[in-house]
């Protein structure tokens, strides 16, 4: 299937390459974040575009998908300067059509920052196909606000998704999250905000992987004592930790004996040279486009279910869809509660549609949403 839209921009300054693709243009416009990576390709930007197809049928918004990003190291000090120009050379598409916002390696704070400076409004294409929905956004800026347990609802919605997901799935597989086994790769905002999650829940999170390894104890881990030992980019100081943890490599925790596996970090980590290694009877896609059609391909031979990203990461989207096509008030526990339902629903038609079918949630949900992938 091809993609609506694609561009490439070419920064002045610094000649790095960026790239938006419009995946589908539905209702007039298409909503994706922007990201920002070193070796970035213009081929993941167009999966990570067609996700967010996928992710807006999972939540029936009336809106395409999209996705943007830039190939350039976000810890680079003039990174604000080479988002700034690209979001200003893609002024046109704001203004009608494309609603952006913060994705790996960009701050929220900085896209709204950059669009008020180019003049352009949160959300401008939405307002522009809506011009009555003002009311709508000034209640998008307060949910933007809210906070669960001293934590922004922004930064937990996405591992809250994921924590619910995973224990839906789990119940339809006849177990518990009580006592679940969990190996997360990944403790940004999207492995974090999980793990807190599975800790209350009474989930024993045994390894947890930041970029420079796998921090396991087969016992359990201290969730609040790592979310305390980690910075703002999700790497853990290891000095503040017990002894008693051992440090694996940053890839160990995909082949660890679990229930259940969340791949929270980068794409592809889970592909034809590993899947037939993976253990966990359950893995849940937290981060995007974590494993390759061959990897799921050996997953499924395997028996192991895979809950797809377009379903389980949906949160953050979620909480966005909430206030602008499902009219909720800014409020915490009526967004999360209808995240929830949303999700639990998603979940349990894709475990039995795939298997009724005998094929994958995924190829189950593509089925449902009448489209289908886009090949890694
Ligand atoms: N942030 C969101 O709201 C959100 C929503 C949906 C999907 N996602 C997806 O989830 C994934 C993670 O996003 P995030 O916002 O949590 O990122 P982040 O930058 O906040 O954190 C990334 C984490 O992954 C670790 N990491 C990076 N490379 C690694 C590697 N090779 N091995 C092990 N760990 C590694 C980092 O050390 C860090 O702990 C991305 O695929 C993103 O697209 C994010």
């Amino acid at each position: 299937m091809a993609a609506y839209i694609k561009t490439e921009w070419t920064d002045p300054v610094t000649n790095a390459k960026g790239y938006l693709v419009i995946d589908t243009l539905k209702g007039g416009i298409a909503s994706g974040g922007t990201r920002m990576r070193k070796g970035l390709t213009q081929k993941e930007v167009a999966r990570l575009a067609h996700t967010m197809t996928l992710k807006m049928s999972t939540l029936d918004y009336p809106i395409g998908g999209a996705k943007a990003g830039i190939d350039y190291s976000p810890s680079n000090p003039d990174s604000y300067g080479v988002l700034k120009r690209f979001l200003e050379a893609h002024k046109p598409y704001l203004e009608q059509v494309w609603i952006t916002s913060d994705d790996l390696g960009t701050r929220l704070e900085d896209i709204a920052r950059a669009l008020n400076e180019i003049g352009l409004k949160t959300a401008n294409a939405y307002l522009n196909q809506y011009p009555e929905a003002e009311n709508l956004i000034e209640n998008l800026n307060k949910a933007l606000k809210l906070t669960v347990n001293s934590v922004p609802l922004i930064h937990m919605i996405t591992g809250y998704g994921v924590g619910v997901t995973t224990q839906k799935a789990l119940e339809w597989l006849g177990r518990e999250v009580t006592g679940a086994t969990v190996s997360i790769q990944g403790f940004g905002s999207v492995g974090a905000s999980a793990a807190s999650y599975f800790s209350n829940a009474g989930a024993k999170v045994v390894a947890i992987a930041d970029i420079e390894g796998t921090v396991f104890c087969e016992d359990g881990l201290d969730i609040p004592l790592l979310l305390k030992a980690k910075d703002e980019y999700g790497y853990i100081d290891r000095s503040r930790l017990p002894k008693a943890y051992l440090n694996l490599t940053n890839t160990d925790c995909l082949t660890l004996n679990v229930d259940v596996l969340v791949p929270a970090a980068v794409a592809d980590v889970i592909n034809k040279e590993n899947a037939q290694d993976i253990k966990a009877k359950l893995v849940v896609e937290g981060a995007n486009i974590p494993i390759t059609t061959e990897g799921e391909k050996i997953l499924t031979n395997k028996g192991i279910y895979v809950i797809p990203d377009f379903i389980a990461n949906v949160g953050g989207l979620g909480m966005f869809g909430a206030i602008l096509f499902k009219n909720l008030p800014p409020n915490a526990e009526k967004i999360l509660d209808y995240l929830k339902e949303s999700l639990e629903r998603a979940t349990i038609h894709a475990l039995s549609q795939a298997n009724e079918e005998g094929i994958s949630p995924r190829e189950a949900a593509y089925r449902s949403y009448k489209t289908e992938p886009i090949r890694s």
